[in-house]
């Protein structure tokens, strides 16, 4: 089938608890001056591929929303419409959040702190009312806006974060896609990782090996079935994105 979309995604910039290794979820971190950076260069990646946007969509939390930001003013189109959703949130990281990775692998092993970070079902153990950062969540305005406590999750596997991005996918970006709109998206790991396995169709072995890189744009072509036409493909070369990958896989280890 020809091509006949594309839809373009990034991975915020580095945060600032990316820069001190701590598991991150739902918390609020800020983007690092690193982050800030990577995001005025993944705007200037966008740039040269000559990209051009109708409409974004980002999560609620500000590593995202202030990569987003940058990319707009940097690429010339400050006033896009901006959709935000907490279905577009990172993963939560459950009673990890806060802690450190490599610290955390080595009290629990490294395989172990794999499982929580990459297998495709196992969340890691719930955030408990006692938690340092359970009431910056949970009372987190941004959130309470959009979903009752209860409704916030208190942990998530690649497998739950799937379950709450793929219906944001059919019902908002997709039509947004087939109306000819050209869609731009910048969230977070393991949110793009389950947009990347529900538009490739991967498999749940296939997609626990991706790791994706902070701030390398990458995007899909797709047909007017919304079915992807090659394969996903970066906005950087092939030794660069093999490096940054691999920086994030060995994270922990
Ligand atoms: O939430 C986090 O800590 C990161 O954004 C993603 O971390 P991971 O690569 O360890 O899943």
């Amino acid at each position: 089938m020809a091509p006949r979309y594309r839809v373009v995604m990034v991975r915020h910039g580095e945060s600032e608890w990316n820069l001190q290794n701590l598991f991150c979820g739902w918390y609020d971190a800020k983007l690092s001056d690193i982050g800030r950076e990577e995001a005025y260069a993944s705007a200037k990646m966008l740039q040269e591929a000559g990209l051009e946007f109708d409409v974004c969509h980002t999560s609620l939390l500000s590593r995202a929303n202030d990569t987003l930001d940058v990319i707009l003013r940097e690429i010339g189109q400050p006033n896009l419409p901006v959709y935000k959703s907490w279905r577009l949130n990172e993963r939560h990281y459950g009673a990890l959040t806060g802690f450190n990775k490599l610290q955390t692998a080595q009290k629990y092993g490294a395989e172990q702190v794999q499982i929580w970070r990459r297998s495709y079902d196992i969340p890691p153990p719930p955030i408990e009312e006692d938690h340092k950062y359970y009431s910056a969540i949970v009372n987190n305005p941004k959130f309470t806006q959009e979903l009752s406590k209860d409704e916030i999750p208190r942990t998530e596997s690649l497998k739950t974060t799937l379950q709450r991005v793929i219906p944001y996918w059919e019902d908002v970006i997709a039509p947004q896609i087939r109306q000819g709109k050209r869609v731009l998206i910048v969230t977070h790991g393991t949110s793009l990782r389950g947009l990347v396995k529900h538009v490739q169709q991967m498999s749940d072995e296939v997609i626990v090996k991706l790791n994706l890189p902070n701030a390398i744009p990458f995007y899909y072509d797709l047909d007017e079935n919304l079915q992807t036409v090659g394969p996903l493909r970066f906005l950087a070369d092939e030794e660069t994105v093999r490096r940054e990958m691999e920086k994030v896989a060995s994270i922990g280890k």
